[in-house]
C-alpha cells in the first residue's frame, strides 16, 4: 500500500462545501458593517476565484452593489508578484470604507497586502486561510497548514481512483 495517493496531497473543496463555508461567512459578516444598521456597501471580488464566494455572501447579506478587482500572483501553482489587472469603481471604493472584499483564500498574504494598500479602510474576508497570510484577513471560515493546497471545484473534475490495494 502506498503512504499517500496523489489526490491526498490537497484539501479537496466540493460546489457544496464552498456553498457551505460562504454562506457561513455570510452569517460571520452580517451586521458587523460600519453603518448604523450594520450594513455593507458594496462586495467587491477579487477575481477570479473570489467570484463564487462574493456571489454568495452579496446573496446572502442582500448587497446589489458588487464589483470586481484583478489581481493575477500564480501562474498554476507558482507564485509571481501580485499585479493588479483591473481595479474597482474608483468612485465607488474610496479609501474601502464599508466596502467587504471577498476572496476564496490568503496563501502568504501578498494578494491581500496589495488590496489593502489600495483600500486601507475597507474589509478584507475569505473563505480559507493559510497561517502566512492570516494576519492580512479580518474575517476568515477555516485555516489550513501552510503546506496545503486547497483544490476548487472549478479546478477539478470527476474521475476514476485506483483503490488502495490492487493493480487495476
Ligand atoms: O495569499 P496569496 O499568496 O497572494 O494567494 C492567494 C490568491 O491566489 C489565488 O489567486 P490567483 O492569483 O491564482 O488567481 P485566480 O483567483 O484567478 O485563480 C487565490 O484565489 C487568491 O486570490
Ligand atoms: O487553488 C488554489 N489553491 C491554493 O491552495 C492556493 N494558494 C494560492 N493560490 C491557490 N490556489
Ligand atoms: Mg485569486
Amino acid at each position: 500500500m502506498t503512504d499517500r495517493l496523489p489526490h491526498e496531497k490537497g484539501f479537496h473543496i466540493s460546489w457544496d462545501q464552498i456553498h457551505r463555508d460562504s454562506r457561513a461567512l455570510a452569517w460571520r459578516l452580517d451586521g458587523h458593517g460600519p453603518a448604523e444598521d450594520g450594513s455593507w456597501k458594496a462586495v467587491v471580488a477579487i477575481t477570479r476565484g473570489g467570484m463564487a464566494p462574493a456571489m454568495i455572501v452579496s446573496r446572502e447579506l442582500d448587497i446589489r452593489t458588487v464589483d470586481t478587482i484583478s489581481v493575477k500572483s500564480y501562474d498554476h501553482q507558482d507564485q509571481s508578484e501580485a499585479v493588479v489587472l483591473k481595479s474597482p469603481d474608483k468612485e465607488l471604493m474610496g479609501d474601502g470604507e464599508g466596502i467587504l472584499i471577498v476572496d476564496d483564500l490568503v496563501d502568504t498574504g501578498k494578494t491581500l497586502a496589495l488590496v489593502r494598500k489600495m483600500f486601507p479602510k475597507a474589509h478584507l474576508a475569505t473563505v480559507y486561510a493559510k497561517p502566512q497570510g492570516r494576519e492580512q484577513v479580518q474575517t476568515y471560515i477555516t485555516e489550513v497548514s501552510q503546506d496545503t493546497w486547497i483544490f476548487f471545484p472549478w479546478d477539478m473534475a470527476l474521475q476514476y481512483v485506483r483503490p488502495y490495494r490492487g493493480t487495476e
